[in-house]
């Protein structure tokens, strides 16, 4: 069945058209965003939902969303989706982190013009028939010091463009580091200073707990008096009452918006104020950004609901579409690898190491670890998934260790899944065979060679004659037909493990009969 997509934003048509032609179902209800009841009703229909800022994907949106893998965010911020709900949930979140920063920029460009000489209000009096001409006395750019908080794509396209300008850039962002500044063109300083250096303030962060209200009362009031601050990025990241009374005392001669604490900003305390300029949130509203988010976005999305290809995933490594067939034979190894382990630790798990040797070392083995963590806690959690692994791992103060060694021992790939707990350290082993199966090669350092079947008996024994004619006649008795049978041991006489498929589920009677005989140390029924 084709996947299906909703697009529940105004995302340009030409996403629509990718879809179309990647031969994915695809539902344009652009104003669908708004309507949230509606949303959470129809949810449930789609395997991916495309959408812009309008649209907030909650918990009680992905509630609902059963069948839905991922969503894509046909532009930057992604702060209107519930991430970690939605790695619960295992969907995918993805955005489109270049495709209208250059637009992005260029109006927080626009904006200070639009500040700097007054034009809404001098345009406005104008069409008025006022002509003005001494009302409005504006403040040249050159030479002025712009003071960007948050150098990152959009903060440094900025930068270049405000250097072309003959301004003096100074910039805060603790994560930008002294080369990077250089290779920009902007002097790295601290927040005060910057707040005391600026003439024109433009915020360019994401919007988080450590950048909310960034300009706060006490930070606006450390600024140069006169100051112009400009928000093209998150509603949020100024404290709005605080700057309309700095704009009142004149400690702010200027503020020029794009984005609002709530949205759609229908009232806000800026509105209204002298030289106040908003704009309806259209920092990326550009025919050019608008095609460059839908066609990649579009893209995204159809690469991984087809071909299980990620990129630009907040929420999961990234996995090429020439990478994705590779990996997934080795992601059904890890899986399984970390079910079989899972299914026979009954204690709290400490660690889990996993060690990649030979030519799987060489694939993305951040999915594969996800992979063997979800296998190995599905046991105790049914819902986790590769997604929400490596989480609910953290949460649980599980500790996961990945080691790769490029050399191939006596198989091309070999994945060794360890699991410590306060009793036991276990390890099991896999291989994918050329006809791409997965199968398990060792166990405690016991070699085997079985796959893995929806039904299976583990045994752990003594090496001791007679244990394989008792165990069948067992099965035979309850009329449980063996279908492969593995055996290995450490040594003549030493441990021995047998592996046994068979046609059906595994009675609780018959499993308590094999854990009697003579010589079983342990008997446990697996399901892959
Ligand atoms: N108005 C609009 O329509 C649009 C708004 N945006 C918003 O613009 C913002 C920036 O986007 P990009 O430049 O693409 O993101 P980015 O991730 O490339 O850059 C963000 C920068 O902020 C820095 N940062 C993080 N925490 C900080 C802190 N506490 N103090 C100072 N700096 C900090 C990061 O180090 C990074 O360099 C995002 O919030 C995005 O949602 C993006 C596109 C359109
Ligand atoms: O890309 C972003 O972060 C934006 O804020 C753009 O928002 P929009 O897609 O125009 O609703």
């Amino acid at each position: 069945m084709a996947p299906r997509v909703l697009i529940s934003d105004a995302l340009s048509p030409a996403a629509v058209q990718i879809f179309k032609d990647r031969g994915i179902e695809v539902d344009f209800q652009p104003a669908l965003g708004k309507d949230k009841d509606k949303l959470a009703e129809i949810i449930g229909n789609y395997d991916g939902l495309a959408i812009r800022s309008a649209t907030k994907v909650t918990p009680k949106i992905l509630a609902n969303a059963t069948r839905l893998k991922v969503v894509g965010r046909a532009g930057i911020g992604v702060d209107n989706v519930d991430i970690p709900a939605a790695t619960a949930k295992g969907v995918i979140v993805m955005n489109t982190p270049f495709g209208n920063s250059i637009t992005t920029a260029e109006h927080a460009i626009a904006m200070m013009f639009a500040l700097a000489r007054e034009i809404p209000a001098a345009d406005a009096s104008t069409q008025a028939g006022k002509w003005e001409k001494n009302r409005f006395m504006g403040v040249e750019l050159t030479a002025k010091t712009l003071g960007i908080i948050g150098c990152g794509n959009i903060g440094s396209i900025v930068a270049d463009r405000a250097l072309g300008l003959k301004m003096k850039v100074i910039a805060f962002d603790p994560f930008l580091s002294p080369e990077r500044a250089l290779d920009i063109g902007v002097e790295k300083v601290e927040l005060d200073e910057l707040l005391a250096r600026a003439d024109i303030i433009t915020l360019h962060t994401p919007l988080t707990d450590k950048t909310r209200n960034v300009l706060s009362a006490e930070a606006i009031a450390k600024t140069k008096k006169g100051v112009r601050i400009i928000n093209c990025a998150r509603g949020g990241l100024v404290d709005e009452a605080a700057l309309a009374a700095a704009l009142e005392s004149g400690q702010v001669a200027g503020a020029a918006f794009d984005v609002f604490v709530t949205e759609p900003a229908t009232e806000n305390p800026l509105f209204g104020h002298p030289n106040v300029i908003c704009t309806p949130h259209l920092g990326a509203s550009t025919t050019e950004a608008q095609e460059n988010v839908a066609l990649q976005v579009a893209e995204q999305m159809s690469d991984y609901l087809l071909r299980g290809a990620i990129s630009n995933a907040v929420n999961f490594p990234s996995i090429t579409a020439e990478e994705a067939p590779k990996l997934k034979p080795f992601i059904e190894l890890a899986e399984k690898l970390g079910s079989f382990a899972g299914q026979l630790t009954d204690t709290d798990i400490k660690s889990v190491r996993i060690t990649y040797d030979g030519a799987v070392a060489g694939l993305k083995i951040k999915a594969l670890t996800s992979a063997a963590v979800a296998g190995l806690l599905r046991p105790a959690l049914s819902d986790i998934n590769v997604v929400s692994a490596p989480s609910i791992a953290k949460e649980r103060g599980i500790v996961v260790e990945e080691t790769t060694r490029e050399v191939a021992g006596d198989y091309e790939s070999l994945v060794t899944l360890t699991v410590v707990t306060d009793r036991i350290e276990r390890s099991i082993s896999g291989t994918v065979f050329a006809d791409g199966r997965p199968r398990i090669v060792d166990i405690k350092g016991i070699k085997v060679d079985a796959e893995f079947a929806p039904s299976m008996i583990y045994v752990t024994n003594e090496d001791k004659p007679g244990f394989v004619g008792r165990f069948a006649s067992l099965l035979g008795d309850a009329g449980l037909n063996i279908a492969t049978f593995a055996l290995g041991r450490d040594r003549q006489g030493g441990d021995a493990i047998a592996l046994v498929e068979v046609d059906g589920r595994v009675p609780a009677e018959l499993l308590a009969k094999v854990q009697g005989l003579p010589s079983v140390k342990q008997a446990k029924p697996l399901v892959f």
